[in-house]
C-alpha cells in the first residue's frame, strides 16, 4: 500500500488556546482502509453500558490546575473503545513483548491484553515474543491463549522473559512483517518506548498496516506525563517490609542505625513514597537532592543529632543518590549495561562504611549499623490489588486503541483519565522528583531531616528544573493523589 499523508507530529489547535497532541493513525499513511462496526456493539456485556464508546472528539487535559490568564495547555486523545474499528477479528495477528527490568504487574498486563483481544474482539492469534526485543529475531515465540495466561497474574516477573540491549530495528520489523503480525504490544520503560518509537517509524516508512502500541513500565516511576506507572504502588508497599525490619533492628540496640537501599536509578520516587508511607524513616536520600557527609549541616552531623535525641534512626537511600560523592572518592567505573544505562556503584555499602568509619574515628559515640538491601525483592513480586486493576485498564485501553487503528502511542492515565500519548511526549524527558515542589517539602517535614541544601544550591536546582512553561502547582511532581 502507498504511503501518504503528513508524517510529522499531529497537532490540532482550537479556539481559546486548545491544543491537541494527537497520536498517529494507520489512515494517516494508508489510504482506503476499510472500517468495521466495533463487535462490542453487539456484545451483551457492553451493549447495555451507556456511553461505553468514547466520543471521537474526547480529549484529556494535561494541565488541570489553570490560572485565569494561563494557557489551557496540551490535550491528549482519550483512550477507550471506538464505534468503528480498522481490523476484523480474524485478520488480527498480535504479539506481545516485555523489555527492560522486571516490574510487578507485567504478567497482569500480558494476561489482560490476551483476554481483551480474545473476549472483547474475538481475536484468536496472539504470540508472545520470548526474551525482549532480540526475541523477535533470535528466539522462539509462545502462543498465548486465555487458558495459557489464566493464572499468570499471580506470579512475579514476566512469563515472556525480558532483556536489555539487542534492539535491531530492521530485523525486528522484518520479523513482524514475515510473521504477518499487525498488532505489536510493547511493554517496557523509557528505553523500550524509544525502541518502540523507532519500530513504529520503520513500520510507517514501509507502509505496513501494523499498530505499534507501548505500555509504559517502570518501577522507578520515571516516565513523564502519566499519573504513575504500574507496579510502583506494589513496590512502595513491599519496601515497607524492609523499612520496618530496619526500624526493628535499629531500635533494639543502642545507637542503632537501619539503612535501607531502594531502587531509583535517576528518580527517587520509590524512596520518597516509601518514606512518606512508613513514618519510621528519619532521613531519605534521593538522586535529585544533593547532600554531603562531613561538616556543619552534613549527614554525619544529622545522624549524631538524631541518635542523641532518639537513640536510633532509619535511613532510606535510593540507589542513584549521592553518586557524585562516590565518583569523587572511588575511581569512577563508567560501565554500562547492554542497553547503555550507566551501571551504578553500590551507594548503600559505600555510605554504610563511611558512617561506620566516621563514628569509629570520632570515638564519641559507638554506633550499630544494619544495612538492608531489598532492591530486587520489591520488583520481583506479583502486583497488588490496586496495580492489578490498573494493569487491566492499561491493557484494555491498549487493545481498544490498536483495534481503532491508532498507532505509535503509549497508553496511560493522565489526571485520572486513560489517554493515548504520542511516543515523543514520554521519551523526551524523564520524570523526576522536583525538590522545590511541595511533595518533597512534605517529606522533609515528615522526617524532619535537613534539606542539605544551602541557598546557592537551591538557586542551582531551580535553574536546572525550570519548566518549559509556567509551573502550575504539583505539575512536575506527579501523583498528587498521595
Ligand atoms: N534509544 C533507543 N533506541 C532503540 N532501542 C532502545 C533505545 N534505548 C533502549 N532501547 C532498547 O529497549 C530495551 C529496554 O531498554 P532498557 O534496558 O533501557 O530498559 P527500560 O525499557 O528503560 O526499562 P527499565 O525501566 O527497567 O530500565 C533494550 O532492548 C534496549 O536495547
Ligand atoms: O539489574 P537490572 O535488571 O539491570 O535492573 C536494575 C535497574 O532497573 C531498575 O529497576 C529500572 O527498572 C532500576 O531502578 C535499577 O537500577
Ligand atoms: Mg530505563
Amino acid at each position: 500500500m502507498a504511503v501518504s499523508g503528513d508524517l510529522k507530529m499531529k497537532i490540532v489547535k482550537g479556539d481559546a488556546g486548545y491544543v491537541l497532541e494527537d497520536v498517529p493513525h494507520l489512515a494517516d499513511y494508508l489510504s482506503d482502509l476499510p472500517t468495521y462496526p466495533n463487535p462490542l456493539q453487539i456484545n451483551p456485556a457492553y451493549s447495555v453500558v451507556k456511553q461505553y464508546f468514547v466520543n471521537q472528539d474526547d480529549t484529556v487535559a494535561q494541565k488541570i490546575v489553570v490560572h485565569k490568564d494561563s494557557p489551557r495547555g496540551t490535550h491528549l486523545r482519550r483512550a477507550g473503545p471506538r464505534q468503528k474499528v480498522y481490523f476484523e477479528a480474524d485478520e488480527v495477528h498480535a504479539c506481545i513483548v516485555t523489555c527492560g527490568g522486571l516490574c510487578p504487574g507485567l504478567n497482569t498486563v500480558i494476561r489482560e491484553i490476551v483476554c481483551g483481544l480474545y473476549h472483547m474482539y474475538g481475536v484468536t492469534r496472539v504470540l508472545g515474543i520470548d526474551g525482549g526485543y532480540s526475541g523477535f529475531y533470535s528466539r522462539n515465540t509462545i502462543e498465548l491463549t486465555p487458558r495459557v495466561v489464566n493464572d499468570i497474574h499471580k506470579r512475579g516477573g514476566t512469563i515472556l522473559g525480558t532483556s536489555r540491549g539487542g534492539h535491531d530495528t530492521s530485523k525486528i520489523v522484518d520479523s513482524i512483517h514475515d510473521r504477518g503480525i499487525n498488532h505489536v504490544y510493547i511493554i517496557g520503560g523509557d528505553g523500550t518506548q524509544k525502541g518502540a518509537s523507532v519500530i513504529f517509524e520503520e513500520v510507517r516508512r514501509r507502509g505496513l498496516k501494523v499498530s505499534v502500541v507501548g505500555v509504559p513500565k517502570t518501577i522507578d516511576n520515571d516516565i513523564p506525563v502519566i499519573d504513575r506507572s504500574f507496579g510502583f504502588d506494589t513496590a512502595v508497599e513491599e519496601a515497607q517490609r524492609a523499612i520496618c525490619a530496619a526500624h526493628v533492628e535499629a531500635e533494639s540496640i543502642e545507637h542503632g542505625i537501619g539503612l535501607v537501599k531502594l531502587m531509583g536509578r535517576y528518580s527517587g520516587f520509590i524512596a520518597m513514597y516509601a518514606t512518606l508511607a512508613s513514618r519510621d524513616v528519619d532521613c531519605c536520600l534521593i538522586p535529585e537532592s544533593p547532600f554531603f557527609l562531613e561538616g556543619r549541616g552534613g549527614l554525619f552531623e544529622f545522624i549524631e543529632k538524631r541518635l542523641k535525641e532518639n537513640g536510633h534512626m532509619v535511613i532510606v537511600l535510593a540507589e542513584g543518590a549521592g553518586q557524585d560523592l562516590l565518583s569523587e572518592s572511588l575511581q569512577s567505573m563508567n560501565q554500562q549495561d547492554a542497553s547503555g544505562n550507566k551501571l551504578l556503584q553500590d551507594v548503600g555499602l559505600w555510605i554504610s562504611q563511611r558512617i561506620k568509619d566516621h563514628f569509629a574515628r570520632q570515638q564519641k559515640m559507638s554506633i550499630n549499623l544494619k544495612y538492608i538491601d531489598p532492591t530486587y525483592m520489591i520488583r520481583a513480586i506479583p502486583s497488588n490489588a490496586a496495580d492489578n486493576v490498573y494493569c487491566t485498564l492499561l491493557a484494555q485501553s491498549a487493545v481498544h486503541g490498536a483495534m481503532a487503528g491508532f498507532t505509535g502511542f503509549v497508553v496511560g492515565p493522565v489526571n485520572g483519565r486513560h489517554s493515548y500519548i504520542p511516543f515523543n511526549h514520554i521519551t523526551e524527558r524523564q520524570n523526576k522528583v522536583v525538590i522545590t515542589d511541595r511533595m518533597w517539602a512534605r517529606l522533609l517535614s515528615s522526617t524532619n531531616q535537613p534539606s542539605f541544601l544551602n541557598p546557592k544550591d537551591v538557586d542551582e536546582v531551580q535553574k536546572e528544573e525550570e519548566p518549559p512553561t509556567q509551573l502550575l502547582e504539583g505539575e512536575n511532581c506527579k501523583d498528587s493523589k498521595y
